[in-house]
């Protein structure tokens, strides 16, 4: 029988990957449904090509413009967050790949969890945001989170009982600007923090990469996803992006997974768990890779490393707080409006702003301290740009 999978942010980088592994097990797999924000031209397409019965779009506007076009096709189109959870909500689907990006997975994967869906996430921002929300319910509900983040992935692969753990070891490439000298880094343009060495992403991962927000981000990530203390969870740079994380056991062993870079692995490992499928990527070949190196990472050139730790280690809604703080930032960023440094500055100031809720905290308390650190951090941004 077939497996029916929902992909949310399907037409994003992730999402369109996924798709591509569904091409190539379309046998075993079927999508009934796929969301995007706005770019219903290739909303479109994929439901055309997959053959899928349900749309949604996030914006209202654009979802009128999709349910116009597919009107007669055998498709429906829903609209905003409501359309989007209601896709969420459909009987016969087996397992939602959450790869939107940004605060925008955290409902859908809440009503996944509600609505006994299995989960495959992509989406780091909700665990950073909800993490204790999230996998309480999920705990609950008894609903295992296949992570996709190719360094978390890695280590639920290499996981064995995690009462044996010593360390998690969380990979990062170091991003373009790892060797830069730090007096250069406010000259940074959108267009030079675009260009991974290494992985091909959407914008904002990207800039996170190039920040090392990415990795602050998925420290806490791994926090929540393995149970694992924050001083038990190290980041390590490793600029070829081979060994995507590694598991430290308390008797020496060290297991890691590796691969190209190439993020069809994980996603295709996700949809199958636990069974592995064979498929026609080139294998790894270490020679051809040659060589394999490690760094220290930068907390000086890198402040957004040592501001995610700290937010992760402060608790309550201060994670919830960095993850808005960055996402506003780093969208300033891209659209020209503030330095490339201004971003880790920007996170830290929101953070001392910030009226801290410690405590069991509800989706109304996330909901807040995110809505809250949004206009907090717009408002930093309006007043410098009037210096
Ligand atoms: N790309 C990668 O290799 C990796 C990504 N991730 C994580 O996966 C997630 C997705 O990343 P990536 O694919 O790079 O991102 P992209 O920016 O390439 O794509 C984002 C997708 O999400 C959609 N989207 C954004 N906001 C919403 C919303 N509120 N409601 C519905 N859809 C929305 C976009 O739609 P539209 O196209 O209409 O704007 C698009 O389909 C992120 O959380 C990222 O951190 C993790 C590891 C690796
Ligand atoms: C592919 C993936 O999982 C990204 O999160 C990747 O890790 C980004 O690269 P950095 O290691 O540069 O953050
Ligand atoms: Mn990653």
């Amino acid at each position: 029988m077939k497996k029916n999978i929902v992909i949310l942010g399907s037409t994003g980088s992730i999402g369109r990957q996924a798709l591509e592994v569904v091409g190539w097990h379309n046998s075993d797999l079927q999508v009934l449904g796929i969301a995007a924000q706005r770019n219903i031209d290739l909303l479109e397409e994929q439901a055309k090509t997959f053959g899928v019965p349900y749309v949604a779009v996030e914006d209202k506007d654009a979802a009128l413009e999709l349910e116009h076009r597919l009107q007669g096709s055998n498709t429906r189109c829903l609209a905003g967050t409501d359309g989007i959870l209601e896709l969420v909500r459909i009987p016969d689907v087996d397992l939602i790949l959450i790869a939107v990006s940004g605060l925008g997975g955290l409902l859908p994967t809440l009503e996944a969890i509600t609505h006994n869906k299995q989960i495959a996430l992509a989406n780091k921002e909700t665990l950073v945001a909800g993490g204790s929300l999230v996998t309480e319910a999920a705990l609950k509900k008894g609903i295992r989170i296949i992570p996709v983040d190719s360094e978390h992935s890695a280590i639920f692969q290499c996981l064995e009982d995690t009462a044996d753990v010593e360390k998690l070891l969380i990979t990062a490439s170091g991003g373009p600007f790892r060797e830069m000298p730090v007096d250069q880094l406010k000259k940074i343009t959108p267009e030079m923090a675009l260009r991974h060495p290494t992985w091909q992403m959407g914008d904002k991962i990207t800039i996170d990469s190039a920040t090392l927000m990415n990795k602050g981000l998925e420290i806490i990530e791994a926090r929540w996803l393995f149970g694992i203390d924050y001083d038990r969870i190290e980041a390590v740079i490793h600029p070829q992006s081979i060994i995507h994380s590694l598991v430290a056991y308390k008797d020496g062993a060290v297991l890691a997974q590796l691969g190209w870079p190439d993020m069809r692995v994980p996603i295709q490992y996700a949809f199958f768990y636990p069974e592995r499928k064979r498929n026609n990527l080139h294998p790894l070949d270490l020679v051809q890779v040659g060589q394999l190196s490690f760094e220290t990472p930068d907390l000086g050139r890198f402040p957004c490393l040592r501001l995610a730790r700290e937010a992760g280690k402060i608790g309550g809604t201060m994670t919830a707080v960095l993850n808005a703080a960055n996402e506003v930032a780093v969208q300033a960023f891209l659209g020209h409006k503030i330095a490339f440094n201004a971003i880790s500055e920007l996170v830290d100031e929101v953070m001392n702003l910030h009226n801290l809720k410690t405590g069991k905290l509800d989706l109304d308390d996330i909901l807040e301290a995110d809505r809250w650190a949004r206009e907090c951090t717009r408002q930093l941004i309006n007043q410098q740009s009037k210096k």
